[in-house]
């Protein structure tokens, strides 16, 4: 009995996570040539990363953000990268109205859909929560509700295709993270509505794959700014998170983590020792370097 337990018993768990692993599929950049994506707030940070990735694997791309000026910027860098096409479509994400339009606009275009990245997020502050309820329901807006329209316009199509929706979240998604109160919120919301539905999904055999995307600290401008003076820990770079994304919708992986140890191992620890992690998480900020205003 002591053998087995010591022996037989580790080593059966050896061969099983060997035998699921090495069944994963590789990631090829030719998995997405020919693919129609939509890539949303893709003017700057991830989203444009991921546009210009995109492009040089040769997919169709269609970008969307309000600023048409560094939309069209994007654009005419994929379209040298190798794009297949590139277009974009302005406007803002808090009206539910546009969100269904860029969906419609796809299917004009492009005639379908493959993959839907939803990755957009409305500007908040990275300071103590200030009570504005209506800053909270405008982010809801932007940050959860447009993602749930463009789900609903873009499943009959991505149904067609047996394509795939991936949803970029954060650690703050996931724990709570001090400064981030509104944020964090749009981001938790994000994941009990995405999971809720991939079951869904599964049940119903829809061949629609949802990945989620956990995110920690990523070198854009807009978190170096708000966040990189009182943040102690070394931000990724963007471009290799905008790749590990893309590979994460293409595999059709249910949740994805970058930087993996760094975002895997405080997950680990928060269900067991949640005080533990919050006190590691106010220990690696320095509040004293918070905007005052
Ligand atoms: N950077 C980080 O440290 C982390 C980022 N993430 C997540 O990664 C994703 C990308 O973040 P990041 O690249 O840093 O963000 P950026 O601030 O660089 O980009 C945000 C994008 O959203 C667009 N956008 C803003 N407001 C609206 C709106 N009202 N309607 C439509 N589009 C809008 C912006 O363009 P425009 O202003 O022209 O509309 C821009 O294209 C987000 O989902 C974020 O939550 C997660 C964890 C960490
Ligand atoms: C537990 C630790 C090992 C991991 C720590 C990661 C921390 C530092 C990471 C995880 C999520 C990150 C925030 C985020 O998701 C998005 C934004 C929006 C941007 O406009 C301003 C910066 C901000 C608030 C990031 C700040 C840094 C956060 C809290």
């Amino acid at each position: 009995m002591g053998l087995l337990r010591k022996i037989f018993i580790p080593f059966v768990g050896l061969v099983l996570a060997f035998c699921f692993y090495s069944a994963r599929e590789d990631f090829k950049p030719e998995m997405l040539k020919g693919k129609r994506v939509i890539v949303t707030g893709a003017s700057t940070g991830i989203g444009e990363q991921m546009a210009y990735h995109l492009a040089r694997m040769g997919a169709h791309v269609l970008i969307t953000a309000r600023t048409e000026a560094k939309l069209q910027k994007v654009i005419t860098r994929c379209l040298e990268l190798g794009a297949a096409s590139a277009q974009y479509v302005s406007g803002s994400m808090e009206d539910e109205a546009f969100a269904e339009h860029v969906v419609k606009e796809a299917e004009l275009v492009l005639g379908g859909l493959d993959m839907l990245i939803l990755n957009h997020v409305g500007n908040s502050y990275f300071n103590y929560f200030d009570g504005d309820v209506g800053h909270v329901q405008k982010l809801l807006k932007i940050n959860f509700l447009s993602y749930v329209a463009m789900t609903v316009s873009a499943l009959p199509r991505l149904k067609d295709s047996g394509g795939s929706i991936v949803v970029v979240s954060s650690m703050a998604g996931k724990v709570g993270f001090p400064f981030t109160a509104p944020y964090s919120a749009t981001k938790f919301a994000l994941d009990g509505f995405f999971s809720s539905l991939r079951q869904e999904l599964i049940i119903q055999k829809v061949d629609v794959s949802i990945t989620l995307c956990i995110l920690g600290f990523v070198d854009t401008e807009s978190a170096m700014k708000a966040a990189s003076d009182v943040v102690l820990m070394s931000p990724a770079p963007k471009e290799e998170c905008a790749l590990e994304i893309i590979k994460g919708g293409a595999l059709r992986q249910r949740e994805i983590y970058y930087k993996y140890a760094a975002t895997k191992i405080p997950l680990l620890i928060r269900d067991w020792a949640p005080e533990l992690l919050d006190y590691l998480i106010r220990r690696s900020y320095n509040v004293e370097n918070l905007k005052k205003n």
